[in-house]
Order: structure tokens, then C-alpha cells, then sequence
């Protein structure tokens, strides 16, 4: 059993919800996986990601987290999900996840607060250590979003996600704003906490040079249709559909076998 399953996904949008924007999409991600979703800009990646933790309605379909059907929740149960923090979505763009007027020590112990876990002193301890996680000095906690650098705000985002212990973390191109400093961290921390903790990561990106030593596999979403998906190395050097084959064509640092970023056996 997959942590994540999306089923024959679909989604319509725009005024009363007329415009098709995915097309029975299927995706899975097992536990301590990392599934690469790739697509050119517009292809509904976001959409897939959104409609996963419930903010894009689905027409049809289904997703289910550790095999509960999460898409048909309602009313308190759907509330009681979301309160769990099973399924973590982070946002393309920091600054407008993040309250411009909350600490970060205090945006990222909301979750756990929304959880109801511990008292205060409990959930700042494990605000520090989720900031700890992503490599940001726990001194930063008392600073407002606006005070941090892109990197950092990323970090920050990406540590209220792992706060209330995520079973399946999809992430929306958190790389691509970073130096390659900042972006081998998050990437390292990507493949710690899927060996460490077993969580199903799906990675969204343009960012192919990062999925090449990163992710297991690769699904490709093209106008709102998985048109290919496997194995990474595969899909990345083999692609088989013309689609695939255009889009890794076009991004130059995909030429050989040579990852960006090697993955560590630690
Ligand atoms: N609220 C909306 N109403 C109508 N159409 C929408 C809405 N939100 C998104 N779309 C359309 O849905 C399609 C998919 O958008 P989406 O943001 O999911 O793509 P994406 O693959 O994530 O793109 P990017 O790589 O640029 O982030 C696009 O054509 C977009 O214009």
C-alpha cells in the first residue's frame, strides 16, 4: 500500500468549474519515496497538489493516504484530517505561505498547536528542533518572515511541514529560488527524511538536475495527463515519450549521467 494514491484524478476550474485542468491523473508515492513531478509551466502540477490536500475540488477520482480515502471527507472528519497534518503541502512561494506579522518560531509551531500536541513549551521545543532539521539557528526564531533571506524563508516553510511529522510531504519547486548551497541542503534533507522517517516526498520542479541523483522515480503531466512515469534514471536519460524527450532536451545540465547531486549513502 502506497502512503500516497491519486486515482483517475480529476479537476475543473475557472467560473463554475468548467475548464478541465487534469485528466484522470493516477500518482503514487510509497513510504520514504521520492516521486520527481515534472510538466512545463501550466501542464496542472500545482492543481495536482492542491486538489491532494483538498484545496482544488475534485470532479472525479480519488486520493487516499495509507489507503483511507481522504478526497470524499466532510465536515469535522475532514477537519480532523487536516488537524493531523498527515498529508503536508509547501507552497511554491514562501513569502506568501508565511504570516508577514507571526515569528517564525511561532509560524512553526502552529501545527503543532492546531494538532493540540503538548503545551506551549512542548510545541517550542519542537518548533527549535524542526528548525534545527532545516539547518536554521534557532536564534532566527524570534524574526518576522519579511527579516529572513529567500533561502531561509524556504527552510522556515519547509520546517512547519516536518513540525507535526508529515506521512507524505509534497513540496512545490522548493529549490528553484535557491543558490547551490541552499539547494543541496534542502535536497539532503529531502533524502534524510525519507530514509530517516519514511516519509513519501513528491517533488515538484523544473529543476531537473535536482531529481537526477535525488528522486526514485519520475511522473510526467503534460496539458493535465500523466503522458509518462518511472524509474528516474530512466525517465531522465530514456525518456519515451516525445513530450519527455523535448522537455529534458531542453534543460541542458541533463546530458549524461552525471547527477547534480549525489546521493548519500550515509
Ligand atoms: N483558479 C483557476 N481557474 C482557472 N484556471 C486555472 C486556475 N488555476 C490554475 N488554472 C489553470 O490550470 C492550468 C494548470 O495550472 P498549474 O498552476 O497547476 O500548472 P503548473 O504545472 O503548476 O505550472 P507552473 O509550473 O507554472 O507552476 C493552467 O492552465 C492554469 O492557467
Amino acid at each position: 500500500m502506497s502512503a500516497l494514491e491519486v486515482d483517475g484524478v480529476e479537476v475543473r476550474l475557472g467560473r463554475r468549474a468548467t475548464t478541465p485542468i487534469l485528466h484522470g491523473v493516477d500518482l503514487t508515492a510509497r513510504s520514504g519515496e521520492i516521486v520527481g513531478l515534472i510538466g512545463e509551466t501550466g501542464s496542472g502540477k500545482t492543481t495536482l497538489a492542491r486538489a491532494v490536500v483538498g484545496l482544488a475540488p475534485l470532479h472525479a477520482g480519488t486520493v487516499r493516504v495509507d489507503g483511507t480515502p481522504v478526497s470524499g471527507l466532510r465536515g469535522a472528519e475532514l477537519r480532523r484530517f487536516r488537524r493531523g497534518g498527515r498529508v503536508q503541502y509547501v507552497f511554491q512561494d514562501p513569502l506568501r505561505s508565511l504570516d508577514p506579522d507571526v515569528t517564525v518560531l511561532d509560524s512553526v509551531a502552529e501545527g503543532p498547536a492546531i494538532r493540540g500536541d503538548g503545551q506551549g513549551a512542548d510545541r517550542r521545543a519542537r518548533a527549535v528542533a524542526a528548525l534545527e532539521q532545516v539547518g536554521l539557528d534557532p536564534a532566527l526564531g524570534d524574526r518576522l518572515p519579511g527579516r529572513l533571506s529567500g533561502g531561509q524563508r524556504q527552510r522556515v516553510t519547509i520546517a512547519r511541514a516536518l513540525a507535526v511529522d508529515p506521512r507524505v510531504l509534497l513540496l512545490d519547486e522548493p529549490v528553484s529560488a535557491l543558490d547551490a548551497a541552499n539547494r543541496n541542503h534542502v535536497l539532503r534533507l529531502l533524502d534524510r527524511l525519507r530514509r530517516e522517517r519514511e516519509v513519501a516526498i513528491v517533488l515538484i520542479t523544473h529543476d531537473l538536475g535536482s531529481l537526477a541523483g535525488i528522486a526514485d522515480r519520475i511522473v510526467v503531466l503534460y496539458r493535465g495527463r500523466v503522458v509518462e512515469e518511472g524509474p528516474a534514471a530512466r525517465v531522465l536519460l530514456e525518456p519515451a515519450d516525445p513530450y519527455t524527450q523535448r522537455l529534458i532536451a531542453s534543460v541542458p545540465s541533463i546530458d549524461g549521467p552525471r547527477p547534480i547531486y549525489a546521493r548519500s549513502t550515509t
